[in-house]
């Protein structure tokens, strides 16, 4: 795509969560916050300027679907408002190519805090694996990095603007392998790996912040995922 001002960022900010997926080294100092299945939620506690900014990291395995699929509805804003229960409105600003647009949208009010909404660009891509080595892994990531301004954001609302890096990361594993001609639903399995930093950009009791995390990250990986199995159940894999 032609060069636009946030080209070198984004391939910065894509590289940097592929390069970190690849190790995927959960070790003690990430703390299980949720076990449920074949996911795991786990948060680090980090606070700046005294504000929670807990990094959280969630791994899931999911059989019947791809990591195309799961990329697309994630990154796909005509579908945002059926699977994001934690949101009052979402729209589309701007569109950088056709895997890349900036995103505007607002969360709904958790009391006691004051509302928050988010602006960021999100792009899907496909990173396959390096030719030299056929095993390596072919990753499908979404990536939602905040933006500081756009001239079509809606100006001076009462919310908060909360600023975000979030990425969602997924392999397709086929077993048992198969000739691309008839692999079913039966045979794919996607393995999950969602990495989201947000600051919520203003005060928020931590208690209250922890306690929305603990419940929300959860609800919305669950729901999400599901969403994305009953879109896809009768419809042609998208590899
Ligand atoms: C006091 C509460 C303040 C809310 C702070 C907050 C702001 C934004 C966000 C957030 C969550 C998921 C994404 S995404 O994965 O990119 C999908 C697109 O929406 C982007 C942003 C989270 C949170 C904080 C908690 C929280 C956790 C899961 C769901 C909802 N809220």
């Amino acid at each position: 795509s032609p060069k636009h001002k946030y080209y070198k960022e984004i391939n910065e900010v894509i590289a940097e969560h592929i390069k970190y997926a690849a190790k995927l080294d959960i070790d003690n100092t990430w703390e299980l916050i949720h076990d449920e299945g074949e996911m795991k939620v786990f948060k680090r506690e980090m606070e700046e300027d005294g504000m929670v900014v807990d990094p959280l990291k969630a791994v899931h395995t999911v059989k019947g679907i791809t990591g195309h699929e799961v990329c697309h509805y994630f990154w796909n804003p005509d579908v945002r408002m059926e699977w994001e229960g934690t949101l009052e409105s979402a729209q589309v600003l701007d569109w950088f190519s056709e895997d890349t647009c900036v995103c505007y949208q607002i969360h709904k009010k958790v009391w006691p805090t004051t509302q928050r909404e988010a602006l960021f660009w999100t792009q899907i891509r496909h990173v396959p694996n390096e030719d030299e080595d056929e095993d390596g892994p072919d990753y499908w990531i979404v990536c939602n990095y905040s933006i500081p301004d756009h001239d079509k954001c809606p100006e001076k609302t009462k919310n908060i603007r909360a600023i975000m890096n979030v990425a969602m990361i997924c392999e397709t594993v086929v077993e048992p392998p198969q000739s691309d001609r008839n692999i079913t639903r039966e045979n794919i399995t996607c393995k999950i790996q969602y990495h989201a930093n947000v600051n919520p950009g203003g005060w928020a009791p931590a208690s209250v912040l922890r306690a929305v995390y603990k419940r929300e990250y959860p609800k919305f990986l669950k729901r999400f995922t599901q969403y994305v199995m009953d879109q896809t159940k009768d419809k042609p894999i998208m590899f």
